[in-house]
């Protein structure tokens, strides 16, 4: 059925919520055998092969670029003043998440235990270029990673453009390499030059860097699965349209297969967003490729349920009988229609690299948190190897490890 189309002159419903399902995109499958063949040289051959797939992927070898202070790259003044405050609020965010890790112990008849947050030491920060230079991955991928303490901060890119070498320097990248793609993936994962082998990689990028990440994340940590990017509205009848039409066709602007969908209980609302994005060319064509997606609720109810089921990357809530409590999956929550998301991408604070395609309801964006490991520490006292004998020995008898048994007998 052709929802949304007149029919007879007649406007038929728009598409129940209910009978919404996400398309599952299996591009990324085809061009698998292509990544890990690159892979495979890189293992085989080293340095040489990396610099081979760098010439041959993007004309150039890979370059080790020494940053200079931020403000040493001629930037305009307006541009250098918007990064620099982006990255003081950035800055502030990480530093508010930093402050509520904290290590804790308790103490009780055995000892005392804890945990505490320790970083990652190496970490390599991806920072897209092929088609933009991406000012704001560096700043979201780089200062969590600073404030979490990670001691060499690794930023890999294909563009060398002034901007992004000045975020990243801001950022405070601690090496910065001219290299794009799967090898550059590849240099962070295996160690290139000077560069030892990474523990963790973050940062978007194409299907090549993607790929590449995934087919690597048994040997290094990486971030969310970051895929096309999705805004889901939720409003009522009240919300500025014109301002929603724009922040649905900013998120549509990203990829030819990012989404945004606005579901509401208000027809009438549905009807009149359709008819102003019909008076548009560009926005109309978004409407018919499905990158813009009016979908109608029955109820309130219906509208937090499709939300908790579909697990937006960015949620915007734009409807005031909503209490933001009920909403439990998504990768960041924009509350009222004031918070555009766009401010979330560039510079409110929060990071916007964050799941998408429903990973929302199990997986967090990054954050300081990312780039730590939790770790416990346990310091059992002379009272406490009595009574943890007397149960674990019983235990390790029954599973018949005899030498745990006697690890805990000897200090009973
Ligand atoms: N989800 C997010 O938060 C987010 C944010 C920003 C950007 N992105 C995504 O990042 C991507 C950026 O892509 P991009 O291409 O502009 O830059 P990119 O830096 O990710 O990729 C460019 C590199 O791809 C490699 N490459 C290109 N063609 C290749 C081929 N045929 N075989 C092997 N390697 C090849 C080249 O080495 C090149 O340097 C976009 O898809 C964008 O949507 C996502
Ligand atoms: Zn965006």
């Amino acid at each position: 059925m052709n929802w949304g189309r007149e029919m007879q002159g007649k406007q038929l419903d728009f598409m129940p919520c209910s009978q919404w399902q996400r398309e599952l995109s299996n591009s990324a499958t085809d061009i698998e055998p292509q990544v890990r063949e690159l892979l495979d040289k890189v293992v085989e051959q080293g340095d040489p092969a990396i610099e081979e797939l760098s010439q041959r992927f993007d004309g150039f070898s890979p370059r080790f670029i020494e940053l200079k202070p931020y403000d040493q790259y001629g930037l305009e003044t307006g541009l250098l003043n918007a990064i620099v405050a982006a990255g003081k609020r950035i800055e502030a965010f990480a530093e508010f998440q930093r402050k509520q890790l904290r290590d804790s112990t308790y103490l009780d008849e055995c000892g005392e235990f804890g945990f505490r947050y320790q970083p990652i030491e190496r970490i390599g920060a991806y920072i897209p270029g092929g088609r933009f230079p991406l000012i704001s991955t560096a700043l979201m991928t780089l200062i969590p990673a600073k404030l979490a303490g990670c001691r060499e901060r690794i930023a890999c890119s294909p563009s060398d453009h002034p901007a992004v070498l000045a975020a990243a320097s801001f950022a405070g990248a601690t090496q910065f390499i001219q290299i794009g793609g799967a090898q550059a993936i590849a240099a962070l994962a295996f160690g290139y030059q000077q560069i030892n082998p990474v523990q963790m990689i973050v940062g978007p990028g194409n299907q090549y860097v993607n790929i590449a990440k995934q087919l690597l994340s048994n040997r290094v940590q990486i971030d969310v699965a970051a895929g096309p990017s999705e805004l889901l509205i939720l409003a009522d009848e009240e919300v500025n349209q014109e301002w929603l039409i724009a922040d649905m066709a900013a998120q549509a602007e990203h990829d030819p297969q990012a989404q945004s969908i606005l579901v509401s209980d208000s027809q009438s609302l549905l009807n009149q967003v359709r008819e102003q994005l019909e008076t548009d060319e560009a926005l109309t064509e978004l409407l018919q490729q499905n990158q813009i997606v009016l979908l109608l609720a029955q109820s309130i109810e219906e509208m937090v349920n499709f939300s908790n089921q579909y697990a937006a990357e960015h949620l915007l809530l734009a409807d005031t009988r909503i209490d933001q409590g009920r909403l439990i999956n998504f990768g960041s929550l924009f509350v009222g229609e004031n918070s555009a998301v766009a401010y979330g991408d560039y510079c409110s604070g929060p990071n916007h690299t964050l799941p998408t395609m429903g990973t929302a309801n199990r997986s967090s964006g990054l954050s300081v948190q990312s780039f730590m490991k939790l770790q416990s520490v346990q310091s059992i006292h002379d009272q406490g190897r009595k009574e943890l004998s007397s149960i674990g020995e019983k235990i390790a008898e029954a599973e018949q490890l005899v030498w745990h048994k006697r690890s805990m007998q000897v200090r009973s």
